[in-house]
């Protein structure tokens, strides 16, 4: 892992109307590495992400890709320059089929390693489902291409919020695995989880949010070493 982030924001202040959510948040996903997002409900987590993305205009601070600035960029934009977004509640359309979303993705997109013929490798569930539409798909399986239409816009660092939200327990361990496989293939991640099991799986390091600021900023290991700290920030 090299010393640069692939991704950084330094004194991020953004929210909604004059109020403000976050507090000078400073976060870094390594080059190749996994930061994974733990907090409460409502710490801002969501808004972390999608400020970083362009839907939630920045108030001040700097967002950094790959060392170039994208503070209030549009989200086209940042998408262009190769951050993707698996969204809270997955934003699936509903009367779109399956093969619709990903020739979206394909047409918009980055072209990169990550084509159509991989994606479907990774989820051949979506390659059964081509036909079907996004309202009759499972969550699970709405997951599976919110996470493939990301992906083919071969992003050089995923946004994953809150990948396992909603998602019976045998589903979860169905989306940690390709979670996990697209991270160990080198794919840079911001993952906001409420599944501790699931964000540690995949962490290089863990950042902890209270009330719109950062207030722990650990590797794994000193995570897990530090249990009671862990509790006491995330009320479990
Ligand atoms: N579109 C919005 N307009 C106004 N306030 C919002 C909006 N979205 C979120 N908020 C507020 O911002 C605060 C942070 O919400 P956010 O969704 O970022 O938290 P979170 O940590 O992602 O929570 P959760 O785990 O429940 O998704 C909350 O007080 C929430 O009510």
């Amino acid at each position: 892992m090299t010393a640069d982030p692939i991704l950084a924001t330094r004194g991020l202040v953004s929210g909604y109307a004059g109020s403000r959510v976050l507090h000078e948040v400073d976060v870094a996903v390594p080059e190749g590495g996994v930061l994974t997002l733990l907090g409460r409900n409502g710490v801002g987590k969501s808004t972390l992400v999608n400020t970083i993305m362009g839907l939630v205009p920045p108030m001040a601070g700097s967002v950094r890709v790959a060392g170039q600035e994208v503070a209030g960029a549009r989200p086209d934009a940042i998408a262009r320059l190769g951050v993707g977004l698996v969204p809270q509640g997955r934003r699936v359309f509903a009367p779109l089929t399956v093969a619709e979303h990903l020739d979206i993705a394909d047409r918009l997109g980055r072209k990169g390693e990550w084509t159509r013929a991989r994606v479907i490798d990774l989820l051949p569930r979506l390659g059964e489902r081509l036909g079907n539409r996004g309202d009759q798909l499972s969550g699970g399986e709405q997951q599976m291409l919110a996470i493939a239409r990301a992906l083919l816009t071969n992003p050089t660092v995923l946004l994953l919020d809150e990948p396992s939200d909603g998602l019976a327990p045998a589903v979860v361990q169905q989306v940690g695995e390709v979670v996990r496989e697209v991270c160990a293939a080198g794919m840079s991640a911001l993952v906001v989880e409420q599944n501790l099991r699931l964000g540690l799986s995949v962490a290089d390091r863990v950042v902890v949010m209270q009330k719109g600021s950062v207030h722990w900023d650990a590797s794994v290991d000193e995570f897990r070493r530090n249990r009671a700290r862990a509790e006491q920030l995330l009320g479990i």
